[in-house]
């Protein structure tokens, strides 16, 4: 370490472990962390790190990650994708790969993840396959990736035939969640984010929904209210993935909203400009409270709470929302059948009891689902 490393003081941090068995790592949540990395990702023993990136994150924060990892020993080289979720596709998997290989890392060796989901899904795949496996590590810098993508080790691109459809379960080796890179962030982008914090609570905390309906405004201004969110979501996800790594059971509860949300995305054909994940996910999260409803399964008042919720911090609810339209009840519903949840053909939906009371419905009729999205469309009550 040189000397004006060893004079910078450590940034406090909260940890949460995801005991994983010989997977297991840390996430590391706070502000200030980012100047920090070096040291600790030279902690893993690697000699190398390729720095995957894209072009809004490169210019912000790739330099300064790239000097942390040499101040600490490592070789370095950076790959930048363009921004946004087109780039989750087979040709930016094969550039990544290529340039992997190019910046000579072996097996011992990292990649490094710098930027939200999409950065995070698609240089984690190609860290699962790239000479069969090399291990990588997730710098989250979006509120999205903080929360949510960044743990647990889901990764992979999208197809034309559907969201996530080609990928891997590639667990990180670490992540370094640094709240403070979130200044920078786009306000719609912290809005999207927000969607996957609120779903935790949703999911099944209903003292943390509550905690969301009072400190929103703190976690988009920065405060310590950020900090919190972000680790009480990593607490939240971790244990489900700690419970259900591979999704043979309750890790599905995290697609909450997403059987609606992915169908949306697709249908809008990963275009950024009209859709991002998150917004999709709100949408989502609304359309599963209002067809639990409909089912008779939970209480309107639930229903409205978390739309209002929602609306309230700016994020759309509604389909007539997704900007340039979103085809046909039809287009959705074929969408939704290559959801990763169908099972012998029949849908499998998160739906809910009530707020924080989620469960996994197998076998939805695929009338109920018509039904209901036709009432979305045109509703049968005011
Ligand atoms: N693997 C998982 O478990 C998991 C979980 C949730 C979502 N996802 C995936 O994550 C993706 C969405 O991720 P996202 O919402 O982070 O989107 P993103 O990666 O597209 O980032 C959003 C935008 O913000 C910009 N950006 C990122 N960090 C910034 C910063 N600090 N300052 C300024 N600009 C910044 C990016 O360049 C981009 O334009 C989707 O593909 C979704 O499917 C995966
Ligand atoms: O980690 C999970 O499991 C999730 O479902 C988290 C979701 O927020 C995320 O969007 C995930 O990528 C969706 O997974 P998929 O298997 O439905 O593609
Ligand atoms: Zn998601």
């Amino acid at each position: 370490m040189n000397g004006a490393a060893a004079r910078m003081p450590e940034a406090s941090a909260i940890t949460v472990p995801v005991p994983l068995g010989d997977r297991a790592y840390d996430i590391h949540v706070g502000r200030g962390l980012l100047g920090e990395a070096g040291r600790r990702i030279a902690a893993l023993g690697a000699r190398a790190a390729a720095i995957v990136t894209d072009e809004n994150v490169g210019p912000l924060y790739a330099a300064a990650l790239a000097a942390s990892l040499e101040q600490n020993g490592l070789r370095t080289a950076t790959i930048a994708l363009p921004p946004g979720e087109a780039t989750k596709s087979y040709a930016s998997l094969e550039r990544v790969c290529d340039a992997v290989l190019a910046a000579k890392i072996e097996r011992g060796d990292l990649v490094v993840a710098l930027g939200g989901g999409v950065v995070g899904d698609l240089a984690g795949f190609a860290a699962a396959v790239v000479r069969r496996g090399v291990r990588f590590v997730q710098i989250p810098t979006t509120l999205l990736s903080q929360v949510d993508s960044s743990v647990g080790g889901k990764t992979g691109i999208n197809s034309r035939h559907g969201k996530n459809l080609v990928g891997a379960f590639h667990q990180p080796s670490l992540v370094l969640a640094d709240t403070g890179l979130l200044d920078s962030l786009p306000l719609r982008e912290m809005r999207a984010g927000y969607a996957e914090v609120v779903k935790y609570g949703l999911i099944d905390d209903p003292a943390f929904f509550d905690w969301c309906e009072k400190n929103w405004r703190g976690v988009f201004a920065g405060g310590p209210e950020r900090d919190e969110a972000v680790a009480q979501s990593c607490r939240s996800k971790a244990a489900v993935v700690v419970r259900d790594e591979r999704e043979d059971g309750d890790r599905a509860l995290l697609n909450l909203g997403h059987t609606f949300g992915h169908a949306l995305e697709r249908i809008t054909r990963y275009d950024s400009a009209r859709l991002v994940h998150g917004e999709g996910v709100a949408i989502g999260l609304a359309q599963a409270f209002r067809f639990s409803a409909a089912l008779g399964l939970c209480d309107e008042a639930d229903a409205r709470r978390v739309e209002a919720h929602l609306a309230a911090v700016g994020l759309p609810t509604r389909l007539s929302q997704v900007p340039g339209g979103y085809g046909t009840v039809d287009d959705i519903l074929e969408a939704m059948a290559q959801d990763k949840k169908v099972k012998g053909g029949a849908l499998t939906f998160i739906l809910v009891r009530g707020i924080g009371q989620s469960f996994i419905a197998r076998d939805v009729p695929v009338d109920r689902v018509r039904a209901f999205l036709q009432d979305e469309i045109t509703p049968s009550r005011p």
